[in-house]
This record gives C-alpha cells, structure tokens and sequence, in this order.
C-alpha cells in the first residue's frame, strides 16, 4: 500500500507553492509586451497609455477672465470701490482687447484678459448708472483671473504610461488638442475549455454532458477595450489538447485553459503542454479552491492553467491570470482592497482560502461577507458576491472583524 490517502489531497508536497509565492512567480513571469498603435482620443477610454504626454500647451492657454464682469487695472493702488467709464468689450473667443487706462473693461467667463488688466470684478458687484459703473466693493488684486498654466505647464507631463486612460484624462487631452495617443495594443488571449461532457448552449445534452460554462465566464471577465478573445473547446484527449496548445500558442499572447489540471485519467492538460512544446513553473497553489492551477509558457505565448471547477476558475483568473494581463499591458499592480470580515470561518495552517464575499460600507468601513454556501462547483455564490476575500493559511480560525485582501470582481481604478 503506498502513502495513506488524504480525502483533500492538500499534504505537504514539493509541487506545491504557497499562494503568495506563485502570485510573486505570476507577476514576474509576464513581461511587458510593448506592443503599441495609435488611436484617436474618442476611442481611448479604457486603454493603457504606452507613452507619455507631454503637454503642448498650457492650460488655461492663456489667462482668462473666470467671471462674467469687467477687467480692471489697479496698478499696485488699493482696491477701493471706484466709479469708472466703460471702455471696450472682450467675449471668450476674442483676442485680447486693451484695458484703456482709467477705464472698465466688459469681459465674459472665459474671455482672454484684456492687456493692462489685473483684476476682474463680477458684475453682480457692478451697479451700471448711465456711462459709468460704480464698483461696490474693494477689489482684490488678481481676483478672477485664471492665469496662463495654473492648471497645465506646457511641457509637463500629463499622464504617465501606464495609466488607464478615463474620461478624466481624455478631457485633458482635448483641452491641449491631442487627437490620438498611444495605446498598447489589446492582449489575444485563446481560452480554451477542456472536457468531454462539455457542449455549447443550444447544443443537445447527452446524459452526463453539461454546458460549458467557463468559457462564457472567462471570456467576460477578461473582456475589455484591452483584450481580443478566442474562445474555443477541447474533448479530453491529449493530442487534441496538444493541438489546439500549440496552433494558439502560435497566434495569441495568453493562453488559458480550464479544467483536466488534476489527477483523474482524464486531466491531460500538463502532459498537453509538454507535447506541445511548452514548459509550467507553477503546478500547483498551496489554496482552496484552485489548487491544481499552473502556469508557464508554450513557445512565445504564456499559459495559464486553471481547474475545471467554476469558482476555482474564476479566482485562479482573478489571483493570477488578471496581475498577468496589466503586467502584460504595462500596467502597474492593482491597488491590495481590504475590508473588514462579518464572518467568522475555519481555516488550515498550510493553505490560503478564497471566499465569496458581497461587499458593502458599514459604519464606514468597507466590509465583506460570505456569500453562499460552500463548493468550488457552485456559480450562484458568485452571482451574489463582489470580490473574492483571501483567507491566509492560519492553526486559528479567522475571527470577524478581520482585515482581509479581497480581490474585486470587476476591478475599481483607485489610481491604476
Ligand atoms: N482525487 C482527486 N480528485 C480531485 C482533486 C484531487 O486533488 N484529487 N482535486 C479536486 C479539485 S480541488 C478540483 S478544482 C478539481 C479540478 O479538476 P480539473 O481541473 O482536473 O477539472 P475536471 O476534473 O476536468 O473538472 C472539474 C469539474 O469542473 C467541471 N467543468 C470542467 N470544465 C467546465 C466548464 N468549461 N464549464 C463548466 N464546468 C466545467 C467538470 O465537469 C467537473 O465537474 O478536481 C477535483 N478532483
Ligand atoms: O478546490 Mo477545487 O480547486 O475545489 O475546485
């Protein structure tokens, strides 16, 4: 008789690294792909910048009167109510008029300062009497007045490369009339299901078959203006498997499988990548679900391998497969969410546990609670989740009210 069988199969093996360790191994696996195009500003929410903008003009362009009102020149007096004639006009998109001396000047909001001026009074503090205007307050030097780069230096560097560009930025861009930038080019990404019992929606189910859902799933949760997915599927036979490695191996820059990652006769996945010419640095995560999940590379394209329970799909691709893809993009690493456990659970020393959790403010705190029972074969604990918390390997059980990483379900910006 050999070793006495473990019902969870999670003793101490030397495959197994922690989780923390194949995150680090993930990370530094990718390479950025520095592969860029250019693409008008329209079409830039959601992309990396892949160089960065300086900015070729100021911002404001020049200065500005910021109120509707009137321009006036002080010259180092002190700004006493006054009774001045009114001298010219200036609207926004006029060349700067000139502030005749002893005069008002009538400006708009945005108006280029007319030259001579030092402040703008609003006109609500303006009583207009025949040809004069009767200035009711004192007057502030330099009062709304925008002046030229107080916002943008020209030549500064507006946004770093890097960055998910957001509506934020575009305005920016806009505004120092930049009409396209450079973008990394979106990912190709094959994700290949394995699984004999697996049929797409529509199709017959035979006894014992089921619909492919990691498919569908992972295809959403990478889906974005950065990715180009192939989504295709594999009956359990390691040629075939071998086959479809190596031809998207050749065509995409990631390739993802889902499921025959464990020991049944039927999971060919890490054979396939052999035969197909690849090599794994990671074969199997010291977690729950997920831990028959590896990764490496198949020729130029990188591999990750994911297991065939739905849940341990799903946060394999977000632990692992997701740091890949910024990295791969030129992104920094996501911003670590914590929040605060409204759940006490029970855990094991030598693994790290992923749990469903919705995700909600209370008492001014970000908090997670579990959601739906456990089984990594289950989908509607996910339905009802927002994140997935990470539950370090710990001989005590996890109190509530712990701090936890949780990684978000669809990913917040917070800077990155
Ligand atoms: N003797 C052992 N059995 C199992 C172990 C173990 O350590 N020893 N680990 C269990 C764990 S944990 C997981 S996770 C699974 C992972 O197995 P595989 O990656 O080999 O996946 P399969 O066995 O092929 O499938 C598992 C499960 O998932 C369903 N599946 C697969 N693909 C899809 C899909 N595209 N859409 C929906 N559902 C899918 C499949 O039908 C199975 O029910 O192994 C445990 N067993
Ligand atoms: O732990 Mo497996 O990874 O349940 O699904």
């Amino acid at each position: 008789m050999g070793a006495a069988l473990r019902d969870d199969n999670f003793g101490a093996d030397t495959q197994t690294v922690s989780f923390d360790a194949a995150r680090h191994a993930a990370a530094a696996l990718a390479r950025p792909l520095d592969r860029s195009e250019d693409v008008p500003i329209a079409l830039a929410a959601g992309r990396v910048l892949a160089a960065a903008i300086e900015a070729p003009s100021a911002l404001p362009p020049f200065d500005q009167a910021a109120m509707d009102g009137y321009a006036v020149c002080l010259s180092g007096r002190k700004g006493v109510p006054v009774v001045l004639p009114m001298g010219g006009r200036t609207n926004a998109g006029d060349a700067p008029g000139v502030l005749r001396p002893g005069t008002a000047h009538r400006v708009m909001t945005g108006a280029a300062l007319p030259t001579g001026a030092d402040a703008v009074v609003m006109q609500e503090h303006v009583a207009r009497r025949g040809d004069l205007l009767h200035f009711d307050l004192p007057i502030e030097p330099g009062a709304h007045i925008r002046r030229s780069g107080e916002d943008v230096v020209r030549g500064a560097a507006v946004i770093e490369p890097g960055r998910m560009i957001g509506w934020a930025d575009i305005a920016v861009l806009a505004a120092l009339g930049v009409r396209t930038v450079r973008v990394a080019c979106p990912l190709r990404i094959a994700v290949v299901t394995t699984g004999s019992e697996l049929r797409d929606g529509g199709e017959p189910l035979p006894a014992g078959a089921i619909y492919d859902s990691n498919g569908p799933m992972l295809a959403a949760l990478l889906a974005g203006p950065n990715t180009h997915i192939v989504s295709l599927s594999v009956r359990d036979e390691v040629n075939a498997i071998a086959d479809a490695l190596q031809t998207q191996a050749g065509a995409v820059d990631l390739v993802i499988t889902t499921a025959g990652m464990s020991v049944g006769d039927a999971d060919h996945v890490r054979d396939a990548v052999g035969r197909a010419g690849g090599r794994l640095d990671i074969v199997k995560v010291a977690m729950k679900p997920g831990k028959p999940l590896a990764f490496g590379m198949i020729g130029e394209a990188y591999f990750a391998g994911l297991p065939g329970n739905p849940q341990a799909a799903a946060y394999g691709a977000l632990a692992f497969v997701r740091p890949m893809t910024r990295r791969l993009l030129g992104q920094a690493p996501a911003k670590r969410v914590t929040a605060r456990t409204a759940f006490a659970a029970s855990r094991k020393p030598d693994r790290t546990e992923l749990l469903p959790v919705s995700l909600s403010v209370e008492h001014g705190r970000l908090t997670a609670r579990r959601s739906g029972p456990d089984g990594s074969h289950r989908m509607m604990p996910m339905v009802s989740a927002d994140a997935v918390a990470v539950v370090p390997g710990a001989s005590t059980p996890l109190e509530a009210g712990t701090c936890l990483e949780v990684l978000p379900f669809d990913q917040p910006r917070l800077g990155g």
